[in-house]
């Protein structure tokens, strides 16, 4: 079935998403839509491999937005830990991004990266630092890295906030090798009512392993380089020496490059498409490594087409959907997200490009719907904000709910970082523009803290939803989805009801 309901202005390919009936003639977004299931073979939702086919090494569809207050280096290796990848914002300085790839490069593939203290540090100081981590506990070290006790927030909370750690901290130490089998690790820790276990070579703390954190690597794939290293992302702008600043991330070992704007169908965006593109191509020469090229946003197959003739190996598509954005306010400007992605898929996937769908998914049904729509993975920015692992200082409200400050790259807060270098007037100029809000509070799910929480209900959704569906793989359930458009009601009828009518 076509999706074309006679657009004068795009030729719009037929989706390959199978459709109910006729689709209205007006743009749908997730919400306006839902899948019906067909007989599966698929027997168990184990047998689905999310893996994506856009060449980024993903092998779960997630993306983590390039925001500041969402993609930072412990979001970037707790992410990809479980196969999703992060993208580092486009405002942060050449030496900070060259910096955190090299942590993430460094970072163990499954052991988890502790927070750590010394034994006479204040308990205050190791409180402050526990929320960096789900696993709510900190290692304490001696000057050789050699790990000497254990410390948890109950540990810490039961004493004046000068004591100091060494006063509190647990010395009943669960050592392993790394040479530990993990389902061993995992008894252990179960049967001694262990939260987490020092992983020690030669005498030096090389992480740890949690509970959660083993049955997590028995379900998921790390997403790993060539060379067996986490993968992370970095984004461009399209303004200031864009060639050499993708030359120094690609040095420094960025796995995708995103060339990022509001308005990405523009000429100036063509032009530093095609720089980066050119600078891509000279480091697969050299290296033989070749890095996927991102570029967006975009929500039109016109705009699809043009980045993917320009070089774009992946077209980012959404605009106005993002929680912290007002450019349809603003502007009137945007797109209903499922109708954008289903149109800019069809157009890309005639050029060998992929796409990702960027902007407002809030449920593990977004994500599921984004792919049936034909994309090859889905960006997440805000949903992720509220987690401990984002880079925002952990903050309480009044009634003592975790949550953190989230903002967006247009709002006159990212403007005024990003414009640093330039001129007062320059910079005020700019900050009238904004199309994003400056401060929001995202609250931490108590149920799901953190980020991994998140994606084990979005990953457990979207299997779910594959085999509902009778796929197995993306390519699968872009042919096998049969979506039908709802009202309201019929959607508000999916909602669970946490207390009565
Ligand atoms: N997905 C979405 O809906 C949106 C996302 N964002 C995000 O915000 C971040 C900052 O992006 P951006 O604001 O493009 O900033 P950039 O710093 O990337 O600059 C954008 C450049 O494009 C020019 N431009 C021309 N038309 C527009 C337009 N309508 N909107 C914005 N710029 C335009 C600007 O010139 P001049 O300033 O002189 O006009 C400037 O040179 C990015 O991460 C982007 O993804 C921002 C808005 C919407
Ligand atoms: N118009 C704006 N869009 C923004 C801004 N900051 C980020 N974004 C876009 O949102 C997505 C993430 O969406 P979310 O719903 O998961 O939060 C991000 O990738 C950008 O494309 C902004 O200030 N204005
Ligand atoms: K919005």
């Amino acid at each position: 079935m076509s999706a074309n309901r006679g657009v004068p202005t795009n030729d719009v390919k037929s989706p390959s998403v199978k459709l109910l009936g006729d689709l209205p003639p007006f743009d749908l977004t997730y919400s306006d839509v839902f899948m019906v299931p067909s007989r599966s073979s698929v027997t168990s939702r184990l047998d689905v491999d999310l893996s994506t086919p856009d060449g980024v090494g993903t092998t779960i569809p997630l993306v983590v937005a390039n925001m500041t207050a969402v993609s930072g280096r412990r979001m970037a290796e707790t992410v990809a830990r479980r196969g999703a990848i992060a993208v580092l914002p486009q405002d942060i300085p050449i030496h900070a991004v060259t910096e955190t790839i090299e942590y993430v490069k460094a970072a163990h593939p499954i052991y988890e990266s502790p927070v750590t203290v010394s034994a006479d540090a204040p308990v205050a100081a190791a409180l402050a630092l526990l929320g960096k981590r789900a696993h709510q506990a900190a290692v304490v070290v001696d000057p050789d890295r050699h790990p000497v006790g254990v410390v948890t927030d109950g540990d810490l909370r039961k004493v004046d906030r000068f004591a100091t750690v060494g006063h509190v901290m647990s010395t009943e130490l669960f050592t392993v090798g790394p040479d530990a089998d993990l389902d061993s690790v995992f008894d252990g820790l179960a049967k001694q009512h262990l939260g987490l276990a020092p992983v020690v070579a030669d005498g030096q703390l090389q992480g740890v392993l949690t509970r959660k954190g083993i049955l997590r690597s028995a379900i998921y794939s790390p997403a790993l380089d060539a060379q067996g290293r986490l993968r992370i992302g970095t984004a461009i702008g399209i303004n200031g020496d864009v060639a050499a600043k993708a030359k120094a991330m690609l040095e420094s070992g960025a796995d995708v490059l995103v060339v990022d704007t509001a308005h990405g169908h523009q000429d100036k965006m063509i032009d530093a498409l095609s720089v980066v593109k050119a600078t891509r191509d000279a480091h697969e020469a050299a290296t033989g490594v070749r890095v996927p090229v991102a570029a967006g946003n975009v929500v039109t197959p016109d705009g699809a087409r043009d980045l993917a003739t320009a070089g774009a190996d992946i077209i980012k598509v959404g605009v106005g959907p993002g929680a912290m954005c007002t450019t349809r306010m603003m502007t009137g400007v945007g797109r209903p997200q499922f109708s954008a992605v289903l149109e800019c898929a069809a157009a890309a996937t005639e050029l060998g490009a992929h796409v990702w769908a960027d902007g407002g998914v809030k449920y593990p049904r977004d994500v599921a719907l984004a792919l049936a729509a034909g994309a090859a993975s889905v960006m997440i920015g805000s949903w992720f904000a509220g987690t401990w692992e984002s880079p925002g200082d952990l903050n309480r409200d009044a009634s003592g709910r975790f949550y953190k400050e989230s903002f967006g790259m247009a709002s006159a807060r990212a403007v005024s970082n990003r414009t640093q270098g330039r001129s007062a007037f320059d910079r005020a100029r700019s900050a009238l523009f904004e199309e994003g809000i400056s401060s929001s509070k995202m609250y931490l799910d108590p149920a799901r803290p953190g980020v991994e929480d998140l994606i084990d209900s979005i990953v457990a959704g979207v299997r779910s939803s594959f085999t509902y569906a009778g796929a197995r793989d993306i390519a699968q359930f872009r042919e096998r989805a049969t979506v039908g458009v709802q009202s309201a009601s019929g959607y508000d009828e999916g909602r669970p009801r946490e207390t009565s009518w």
